[in-house]
């Protein structure tokens, strides 16, 4: 934990994070022109080492968004380009900063409209940035509405305008971006969809901000990467044998018995010492001929959480999975509470997906009231709807906050799938995933992280870090498939990942 530290790359910042840390930098030393004119610089250069020379049209906003845009288009016309500038806001209201760049600007200033586009091969989105507080509206709508209707190629100036580079969320229209350069660290807008959609390529300029300055800010939200969790990772001993590994339990129901047979295979792939796979007996049969280094044991007809409940006697089982699979249909779905509260009740670490969280939608009350120890859920955005109604109602367009808060209420840590995986500790820290690839978009992936998760929990990692570490790896395992991805790819492929990822971080 004490490696999440704030100074870190991974960081990520609010908008208001952002003005305190810019604050902070002025307060150091650093004059809030220098911060501009370094913001200008770092655009332009981005400009030029990514177009050939071309006719480009600044277009600036009210704001120090706007001020970034004036220093653009003077470094652009410097190196010879032909740049024209539009401004949308009033001089008299402009920072200090900006009104000086916007003086020091060399050519015409016009106003906007949309027929400057006619004679323009590159957009420099300089109309909003952190500043946005709703939807654009008048001459900036209209400029934003005609770029995405040519589909003008754009670069923007901190966030795309129009997104919120806090929640990622869009006000109203926005033109999506081919580059986006933002200043310092990212922020969380810039990972979770839809504003990751229309930042394009990202990059982030460093414009003399000191890094200790974060150290004064209270921060909690970082970007997924070894670099969060590598120290506390759970290598196998040199002198280990399997118990040192730790004991999983899966739970498999009776009709979609593949979904717990890939959790099970992904936990001893990711190095559960033991798994042991629980289920009735009337399928044992059809799991007993499909696993071969799972155990599988046998659950007696009509008393199977109660047999469960005896296995889990047992204190070398020290982690356990139900969810996939476990089945919803007439009575299954009371098995599947029976079982997830015999689970819950070891206090031993415990993940819950698919099905173990859906069998609670009724009455989530009833499984917030039983996690009291080390729990890690995973619902995808219907579960999560089933489970956390009014959060994500209260709360729509914020995913961060989302998961943060559902963390919060069931005092587990929360793994809110999708292309942007928000993984979130009861804590108040989040981390936001964003090596997956699409291809994961496949039945059974979701079934397949459960056990990674349980893997690492069995082998002793730290919940909140097994989420995160077991979200990565799973990435990373899909970007080694590649397309044509089937579930049953991932577990098989994570030797690759776990062999790479060991050779980068380990250390004895
Ligand atoms: N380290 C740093 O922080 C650095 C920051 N830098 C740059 O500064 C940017 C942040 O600047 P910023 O705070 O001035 O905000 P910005 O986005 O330009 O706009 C605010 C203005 O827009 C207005 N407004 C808002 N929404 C609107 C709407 N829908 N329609 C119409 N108007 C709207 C709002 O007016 P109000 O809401 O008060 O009515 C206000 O006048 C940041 O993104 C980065 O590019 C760099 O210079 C380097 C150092
Ligand atoms: N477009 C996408 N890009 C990246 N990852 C995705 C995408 N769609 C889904 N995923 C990931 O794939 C997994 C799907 O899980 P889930 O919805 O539970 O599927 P299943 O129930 O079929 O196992 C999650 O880990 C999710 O984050
Ligand atoms: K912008």
């Amino acid at each position: 934990m004490d490696h999440m530290d704030k100074q870190h790359p991974q960081i990520l910042l609010t908008a208001s994070e952002m003005g305190e840390a810019d604050k902070a930098a002025v307060q150091a030393g650093v004059p809030a022109m220098e911060l501009m004119a370094a913001a200008g610089k770092a655009v332009a250069d981005a400009v030029l080492e990514r177009w050939s020379r071309c006719r480009v049209l600044v277009l600036c906003g009210p704001g120090n968004n706007g001020g970034d845009g004036f220093v653009v288009a003077q470094f652009l016309l410097s190196a010879g380009w032909p740049v024209r500038l539009a401004f949308w806001g009033s001089v008299e209201t402009l920072s200090a900063e900006a009104a000086y760049f916007y003086q020091a600007w060399q050519g015409e200033i016009e106003a906007f409209a949309t027929d400057l586009l006619d004679q323009t091969d590159l957009v420099i989105d300089a109309m909003f940035g952190a500043g946005l507080t709703r939807s654009l509206e008048g001459k900036p709508r209209d400029m934003v509405d005609a770029i995405i209707k040519r589909k003008m190629p754009v670069c923007a100036i901190d966030v795309p305008s129009g997104v919120d580079g806090t929640t990622g969320a869009a006000f109203g229209l926005v033109a999506p971006a081919e580059l986006t350069v933002t200043f310092f660290r990212k922020k969380p807008g810039h990972l979770l969809f839809p504003g990751r959609g229309l930042c394009g390529k990202l990059v982030v300029a460093d414009i003399g901000i000191p890094a200790p300055v974060l150290d004064e800010l209270n921060l909690h939200t970082w970007e997924n990467s070894p670099e969060l969790w590598y120290r506390e990772y759970p290598w196998p001993r040199l002198d280990g044998h399997k118990f040192h590994r730790g004991h999983a339990v899966v739970f498999g129901g009776e009709n979609m018995t593949g979904a717990s047979r890939l959790t099970a295979r992904a936990a001893m792939r990711m190095g559960a010492g033991l798994v042991t796979l629980a289920v009735p007996i009337k399928v044992w049969a059809i799991y007993a001929t499909a696993m071969t280094c799972v155990m599988v044991t046998k659950l007696e007809q009509s008393q199977e959480a109660e047999d469960f409940e005896e296995l889990l006697l047992d204190p070398r089982h020290n982690a356990i999975v139900v969810g996939p699979g476990a089945g919803l249909a007439g009575f299954e779905r009371i098995r599947t509470r029976k079982i997830v509260l015999a689970a819950l009740a070891t206090n031993r670490p415990t993940v819950l997906d698919a099905d173990g969280l859906s069998a609670f939608a009724d009455d989530p009350k009833i499984l917030f009231e039983a996690i009291n120890g080390p729990c890690v859920m995973t619902p995808h955005e219907g579960e999560f709807a089933r489970l956390f109604p009014d959060i994500n109602e209260e709360h729509a367009g914020d995913k961060l906050r989302r998961a943060r808060l559902a963390a919060k209420l069931s005092a587990a840590v929360v793994i809110l799938k999708g292309a942007d995986t928000v993984i979130a500790s009861p804590d108040g820290r989040a981390i936001i995933n964003s090596n997956a690839p699409a291809d994961l978009a496949t039945g059974g992936s979701g079934d397949v992280l459960a056990g990674f998760i349980v893997g690492l929990l069995a082998q002793g990692f730290e919940p909140f870090y097994a989420a995160a570490a077991a979200v990565w790896m799973h990435g990373e395992a899909a970007c080694e498939v590649g397309a044509g991805l089937i579930a049953e790819d991932l577990p098989d492929h994570l030797p690759k990942v776990l062999t790479a990822f060991k050779k980068q971080y380990y250390t004895d």
